[in-house]
């Protein structure tokens, strides 16, 4: 008997690992016989530490999952202002490598955001059927101002996804919090619009009989309505699209997150397929990180490919985030047509939240 115990370890390890199944919640500032200092360490495994930012939410929930599942990650930090200890103690059940750690409300987001190499930040209010992104400015301009100014002070290095909408906007207001902080950079700020290049990738596969998987369609602009600009005559591998084709799925690109908005009939936007993009997208992120090489894809980022301060269009990612911000390249009249649209609308919402940020 006493060597079956002694073969589990020490006294104070046998109350430690007792204590940690009592208290599996793993949230910052609960107390419990177990410390986390004295558990027993996973031997530093290998990986980068997230932060999800809003990981509670409809699209936080699965994001976190999925990032829980994600070999590249070691640490994950979920914040959320409500039912963090819930998900938390949740996910930490799942047999993956990435130790998970939960923190609530403000006065826990300074710890949720030290040391993370990468912050995803979905937090805010989605749409109901009948508004725009754009109704959504008033409150979570705010939260990502306060968000971006704790990233600011904690973790100015990470590389920050920015998921909350509006992202034309949002995006140029945490810009501006990070320059005021003078921790800029903008090679760590991008707004996802993977789900844009998700979407396009899946509609037009199915207009062509493809598997999506085999289909890779750029899309630039911005995040609303027509400043999202699928470049169809870019597409891998190289199709041809009737003027009709080209306008139905320029046009259902475009009204994808609306679609989704209206199929939920008041009770949210898109969440699955978001938490879906917004892991390939920080998976890409962390790649980059990693050294790989040519890893490449769509975000909204600080930009001279047009006039416009900020623009969403291919980048690479690498060890300092985006690498390189590759040029629109060749466009047809249509596509022409709709960057003109585009920039008119962007160049609104960049303003707006510029100005916003400035107060
Ligand atoms: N970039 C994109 O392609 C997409 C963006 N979105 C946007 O993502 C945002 C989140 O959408 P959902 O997850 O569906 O909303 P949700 O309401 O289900 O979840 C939002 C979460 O944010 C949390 N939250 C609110 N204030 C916070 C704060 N100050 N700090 C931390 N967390 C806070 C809430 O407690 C909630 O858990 C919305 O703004 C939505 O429009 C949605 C789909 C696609
Ligand atoms: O449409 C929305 O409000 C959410 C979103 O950004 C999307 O699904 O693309």
């Amino acid at each position: 008997m006493e060597q079956q115990l002694n073969r589990g370890g020490d006294a104070n390890q046998r109350i430690a690992r007792i204590s940690a199944h009592l208290n599996p919640n793993q949230m910052e500032g609960n107390s419990s016989l177990l410390e986390r200092a004295n558990c027993r360490a996973k031997g530093g495994s290998p990986g980068f530490k997230v932060a999800i930012l809003g990981a509670a939410g409809g699209i936080g929930q699965p994001l976190s999952m999925l990032m829980k599942m994600n070999p590249l990650v070691s640490v994950l930090h979920l914040y959320d202002v409500a039912n963090t200890p819930g998900v938390t103690s949740d996910l930490s059940h799942m047999d993956t490598g990435a130790v998970v750690r939960g923190f609530l409300g403000p006065q826990q987001l300074e710890n949720a955001l030290t040391g993370m190499d990468l912050v995803i930040i979905p937090a805010g209010v989605p749409r109901k059927p009948g508004m725009t992104r754009d109704d959504l400015f008033n409150i979570n301009a705010g939260i990502v101002k306060t968000l971006c100014e704790g990233i600011a002070k904690c973790c100015p290095k990470a590389i920050v996804n920015v998921i909350s909408n509006p992202v034309n906007s949002t995006v140029p207001i945490a810009a501006e919090v990070f320059k005021k902080a003078g921790t800029y950079d903008p090679r760590t700020l991008l707004g996802v619009t993977m789900l844009d290049v998700v979407r396009a990738n899946t509609f037009v596969a199915e207009v062509l009989g493809l598997d999506p998987r085999e289909v890779d369609v750029p899309v630039v602009g911005g995040h609303a309505g027509v400043t999202i600009l699928p470049l169809l005559s870019q597409i891998k591998p190289p199709c041809s699209f009737t003027s009709e084709e080209a306008a139905y799925l320029t046009s259902r690109i475009q009204n994808g997150g609306t679609e989704v908005v209206e199929a939920k009939a008041g009770a949210g936007s898109a969440t699955l397929s978001m938490a879906y993009a917004a892991v390939k997208f920080a998976d890409a992120c962390l790649q980059g990180l990693r050294g790989d090489a040519n890893v490449i894809r769509c975000a909204f980022v600080d930009s001279v490919v047009t006039e416009l301060p900020f623009f969403a269009s291919k980048v690479r990612l690498g060890r300092n985030g985006i690498e390189e911000v590759y040029a629109l390249g060749p466009m047809n009249e249509f596509e022409r047509t709709g960057l003109e649209m585009a920039k008119k609308e962007l160049a609104a919402s960049i303003e707006k939240g510029v100005s916003f940020a400035a107060k």
